[in-house]
């Protein structure tokens, strides 16, 4: 990446030049003047620099490789508080994860939030590299450190290929506990407790040697269609990343696009089958209802900040090993307020249930594990648009373990076994990647 260095060089000179020595905030902008020779998530992979941020929108057009932080912020009041206090600046991105359960989960770090230093970006065929300064005492003393940063960033290379072999999984729950917890499930919604609520499992893989995150997530991209994928690496050993087909929001000006993504089938090779798998879905009336939940609990938490809400009919989104009802909802906001929108819309009832607290309280108390960052959400905040995707189908790197996150929404007529398989299918669009590459021992003698 040539051009990049070359940036990189004219960015040194300016940096170099005289910065007040006072509080402040600055943008550098630089054009690419053609496309980049190697790609965003190879760049990103390359740099020694943490936290690294990687975003592909689901429909290709926007990509987005950030990494150091100038700022991070432990919620989105205090990062859209930080957008709104430098409006002067009008290209201020803020991006990262919310966890499932907000600000108040105890064992995530709460920054994961954070205001790169530099952002490598792409709009269509449009590529542009922003440097931001941010420094609340000295921002000649940041332009030095900035230039310091600059020094640790190296030219890209290829990925390298995926070598981990799984050696052993191990799912929490287990199929008997599953449909302990189903049964459990099924006993509170014919008590009313609640009328849906969405349990996942996490299958821990221990690996031959750990897995390189931004090859895995190229990997996935290179199957996933239809998918955001996101990562957030922490660490050279630890990150977060996930190829997501659901929205939580996008937000447009005032403009909201929202969704309903819920109610599954598995997908088929074969066209026909697959389509015919779909009209099956279409007409099924426990995916239905799981859907119809969804869109309730999202109008039902809207109102008050949107209004002009439409909900579209139900259509098919055919994915690699699943399709799914998606029932797309548009509005228009009262405010421009991304940390007002996550917090009407985290968690929807595709990932937590109906009612929500009661559902939430049922995981809280009966999911053998800690969500996390599973099904909460990736994205950026900036002043003019905003976009979130739900967290799903997404997997914590950790050194020689990858731990996978897959749930399934239960429903009065949900049945424990095709939950599990739901779900085996779900966790199959990140687990194949490494199993395709699986080569079985062979026992001697
Ligand atoms: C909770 C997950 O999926 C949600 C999104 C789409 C379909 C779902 C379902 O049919 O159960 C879930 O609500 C997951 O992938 O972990
Ligand atoms: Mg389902």
């Amino acid at each position: 990446m040539k051009q990049i260095s070359a940036i990189i060089d004219q960015l040194d000179t300016a940096l170099a030049g005289e910065w007040p020595d006072a509080p402040g905030i600055r943008q550098l902008s630089y054009s690419l003047q053609k496309q980049p020779d190697t790609g965003l998530l190879e760049w990103l992979s390359a740099q020694p620099c943490y936290p690294k941020f990687y975003w592909q929108q689901r429909d290709g057009h926007e990509e987005a490789a950030v990494c150091g932080d100038c700022c991070s912020f432990g919620d989105m009041q205090r990062a859209q508080e930080f957008i709104r206090q430098h409006q002067d600046i009008s290209d201020l991105h803020i991006w990262g994860l919310n966890a499932f359960n907000g600000a108040d989960s105890s064992d995530v770090p709460a920054n994961a939030l954070f205001l790169p230093r530099i952002e490598l970006c792409r709009l269509g065929n449009t590529y542009w590299l922003r440097c931001t300064l941010f420094s609340a005492v000295s921002l000649h003393e940041e332009a030095h450190r900035t230039r310091l940063f600059l020094r640790s960033l190296v030219a890209s290379r290829a990925l390298p290929p995926i070598t981990s072999r799984v050696v052993q999984h191990q799912h929490l729950p287990a199929e008997p506990q599953w449909n302990q917890l189903i049964t459990r499930a099924l006993k509170s919604i014919e008590q009313q407790r609640f009328d849906k609520v969405v349990l996942a499992r996490k299958t821990t893989l221990t690996l031959s040697q750990p897995l390189n995150a931004c090859a895995f997530l190229a990997a996935s991209r290179a199957v996933n269609h239809h998918c955001y994928h996101f990562m957030l690496a922490f660490t050279p050993q630890q990150a977060f990343l996930g190829s997501s087909p659901e929205r939580l929001f996008l937000r447009d000006h005032t403009e909201l696009f929202t969704e309903a993504l819920a109610g599954t089938v598995a997908n088929h090779s074969d066209n026909q089958k697959a389509h015919e798998l779909g009209e099956w879905l279409l007409s099924d009336g426990k995916n239905q209802r799981e859907n119809l939940l969804v869109v309730d609990d999202i109008c039902q938490r809207l109102q008050g900040g949107a209004h002009s809400l439409d909900v579209m009919p139900a259509e098919i989104l055919r994915l690699r090993k699943v399709q799914h009802l998606r029932r797309s909802i548009h509005g228009e906001l009262t405010d421009a307020d991304d940390a007002g929108c996550l917090q009407r819309l985290q968690p929807t009832a595709a990932v937590a249930g109906l009612p929500r607290q009661a559902a939430r309280k049922f995981i809280a108390e009966h999911e053998p594990f800690d969500r996390q960052w599973y099904a909460g959400s990736a994205g950026y905040l900036s002043n003019e648009q905003s976009e979130f995707t739900v967290a799903l189908r997404s997997a914590a790197v950790k050194g020689h373990h990858l731990e996978l996150f897959a749930g399934a929404g239960i429903v009065a007529g949900s049945d424990a076994a095709q939950e599990w398989q739901e779900i085996e299918n779900k966790a199959a669009g990140l687990r194949t990647l490494l199993e395709e590459h699986y080569t079985p021992v062979v026992q001697a003698g």
